[in-house]
């Protein structure tokens, strides 16, 4: 069953001379529960093309369709829950909320659309993320990796059908990293989730059942 499709997607930026092509025309179509890497150089247009397929920005041209739903269809507050429900996002700026703890930071989505919390979920994400201990902690009591793995909690409370991540590792110790990857990994198999997943870390692509490398805002 295909979840994600995305149909000659274009982002361009500038005019004329100054024309600068993020993404020029891709073509994508990811399955339920496949883990896709995308690999490029800096200024590939990795982040563009996660930015759009997560209805965080709109393209140029070309459109993004997620279960059946075609985003750029969506009003901008129906945009908004979608997004809430079927995507989770785990990207390098955690945009956590310093005012809550760990624990409220984490069920927020959940809370957001009244929905259910799966408290032995939540109990086994925590813990998997060594995070169980700080569930009271706020925010800025926590290191920057700590940080990352709220936000990786956070971006799984949901069970969302597709996770996008950006580098979701990049801050993380070598043993964290691996911890985060085997639960991502874990979830994904579980929960038949979607990941399609930046990253620049050869070890961590191989994990993918398929590698997407873009040049130039293009898959070569
Ligand atoms: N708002 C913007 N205005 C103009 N150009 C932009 C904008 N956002 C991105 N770009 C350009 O689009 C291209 C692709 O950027 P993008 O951030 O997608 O690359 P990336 O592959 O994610 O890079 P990195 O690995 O360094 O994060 C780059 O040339 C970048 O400078």
């Amino acid at each position: 069953m295909v979840v994600l499709e995305a149909m000659h997607l274009k982002k361009h930026y500038g005019t004329a001379s100054n024309l600068i092509k993020a993404l020029d025309g891709v073509n994508l179509t990811v399955k339920r529960g496949e883990f896709v890497a995308i690999e490029g150089t800096s200024g590939s247009g990795k982040s563009t093309l996660l930015n759009l397929i997560g209805g965080l920005d709109v393209p140029t041209e070309g459109a993004v369709v997620i279960n059946g739903c075609e985003l750029s269809k969506l009003s901008d507050d129906h945009l908004t829950v979608f997004r809430r429900t079927n995507i989770g996002f785990i990207f390098q700026d955690y945009n956590l909320i310093p005012t809550l703890n760990v624990y409220e930071n984490v069920i927020l989505p959940v809370e957001l659309d009244h929905g259910k919390i799966d408290e032995d979920y939540l109990i086994s994400i925590l813990e998997m993320l060594d995070l169980h201990v700080k569930q009271t902690k706020l925010i800025n009591q926590l290191s920057g990796g700590q940080q990352q793995r709220v936000a990786i909690a956070r971006a799984l409370a949901t069970k969302p059908a597709i996770i996008l991540a950006d580098e979701p590792t990049g801050n993380l110790d070598s043993k964290t990293s691996s911890t985060v990857l085997e639960l991502l990994r874990l979830s994904n198999q579980r929960y038949k989730q979607t990941l399609i997943m930046i990253t620049h870390n050869p070890d961590i692509a191989k994990l993918a059942d398929r590698i997407i490398r873009i040049e130039d805002g293009k898959i070569v």
